[in-house]
């Protein structure tokens, strides 16, 4: 391997501001970034328990075991009191019920205030961890290790943490940014394609609400961009948490600008619920993205080319444009529950133009049901 190879380059660092009274924090980008966690971890986090150097649980996903056991066992050699929590795959971690398996495994191993949850996997995974740390005595310390393209980009980079209820996606949560967030890159190799692709679209909405040079890079060569070998994956992963991380560094707690993060989401989250979690959330992103293209031409805001855009760039990847048309009604009503609502007030966000997210609030239920139409199967 030659001396300037990716796998020896040193890493990429993105910070994220602190705000609302918490610290910040940099996100890494690179390979072989493990050796960067007792630094996260570190004697500051509180000092050493009478066991040793303070304790850490490893929260993974079913598919991940053998990776959470070997950072485990590294952390364990290193003198932490380490533990491994194995969570259920995909969004069947995002319960309540998980979320109190792991408060009941930190109370037995003697989780104190001065301990740190590390949570290894998708953007499901360290949306648990991240609410079970900022839950468990009120708030703990606690490092990302995204190990998909959508827990790099977005779901591991700014604090947002949750799980899901029976009446909606991420209804319960809490904003508690970790401390640190390692992506290595190698770990994408291991990923299915279907949920390669899936991630695609959030870093697709990034480049719609803000950096547009990442279409272009996607639409050089769509089937490239479908797998992590891509000569720009690198490039538009970087870019992507470069959008999230200035969002987040200036509205953590989404009281206005952040708002833009959620484009296409209010959709999504319905669909998703709808479909028993069964889509990928990339997938459903992907759809909800048309359909708020679509809503913003339909209220006038909105150029075709860059409606239009959204479907190109969206369908050249494989990724989901349209959904069962006959499902409007309880998509409605499921989506009068999303955080952006005010009141009985429906909030989307939608394009002004390329680069120009912003609000839309109350739309005349005629436009939304025409843009509906437009991406109903
Ligand atoms: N907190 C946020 O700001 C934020 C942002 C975006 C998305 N999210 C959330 O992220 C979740 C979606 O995340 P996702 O797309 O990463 O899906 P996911 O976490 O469900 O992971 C998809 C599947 O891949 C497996 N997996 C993970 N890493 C792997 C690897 N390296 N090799 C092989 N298999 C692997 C997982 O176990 C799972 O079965 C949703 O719940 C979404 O709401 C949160
Ligand atoms: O970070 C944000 O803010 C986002 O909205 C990013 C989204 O991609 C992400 O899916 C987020 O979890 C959605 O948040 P929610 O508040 O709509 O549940
Ligand atoms: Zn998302």
């Amino acid at each position: 391997m030659s001396e300037n190879s990716p796998q020896t380059a040193p890493p990429v660092r993105i910070s994220v501001a602190g705000s609302a009274g918490t610290e910040g924090y940099d996100v890494l980008i690179g390979h072989q970034l493990l050796g960067e966690l007792p630094g996260l971890i570190g004697p500051a986090a509180g000092g050493p328990s009478a066991a040793g150097k303070g304790r850490v649980a490893v929260l993974h996903p079913e598919a991940l075991a053998g990776t959470g056991e070997a950072v485990r066992e590294d952390l364990a050699e290193q003198g932490y009191e380490a533990i491994a929590i194995q969570l259920p795959n995909a969004e069947e971690a995002k319960t309540a019920e998980v979320a109190a398996y792991c408060w009941k495994a930190l109370g037995q191993s003697g989780f104190t205030r001065t301990d740190t949850v590390v949570g290894v996997g998708g953007g499901a995974t360290t949306d648990l961890a991240g609410f079970v740390a900022a839950t468990w005595l009120r708030g703990v310390r606690w490092i990302a290790v995204p190990t998909t393209v959508l827990g790099m980009v977005d779901a591991a980079v700014g604090g947002k943490t949750g799980i899901n209820t029976a009446e909606g996606k991420n209804l319960v949560g809490a904003f508690h940014p970790p401390a640190g967030v390692l992506c290595d890159l190698a770990a994408l190799d291991s990923l299915g394609e279907h949920d390669y692709v899936s991630g695609l679209a959030e870093i697709i909405k990034a480049g719609f609400i803000a950096d547009p040079a990442i279409l272009d890079l996607i639409e050089a060569d769509p089937q490239a961009a479908r797998s992590p070998r891509y000569a720009h994956t690198a490039e538009l992963i970087e870019r992507a948490i470069r959008v999230k991380a200035e969002v987040v560094s200036s509205d953590l707690k989404e009281s206005g600008l952040r708002e833009i993060l959620n484009y296409g989401h209010t959709l999504a989250h319905a669909i998703e619920k709808n479909e028993r979690y069964n889509w990928r959330h990339g997938a459903a992103v992907s759809v909800g993205m048309v359909f708020a293209a679509e809503l913003g031409r339909l209220a006038g805001r909105l150029d075709d080319a860059t409606a239009d855009r959204h479907r190109a760039v969206l369908g050249a990847v494989g990724l989901p444009l349209t959904y069962r048309g006959d499902q409007w009604p309880r998509l409605l009503e499921t989506m009068r529950v999303d955080k952006k609502s005010r009141g009985d007030l429906l909030r989307f966000i939608v394009l002004d133009g390329l680069g120009k997210p912003r609000v839309l609030e109350g739309p005349d239920p005629a436009i939304l049901l025409a843009a509906y139409g437009e991406v109903s199967a």
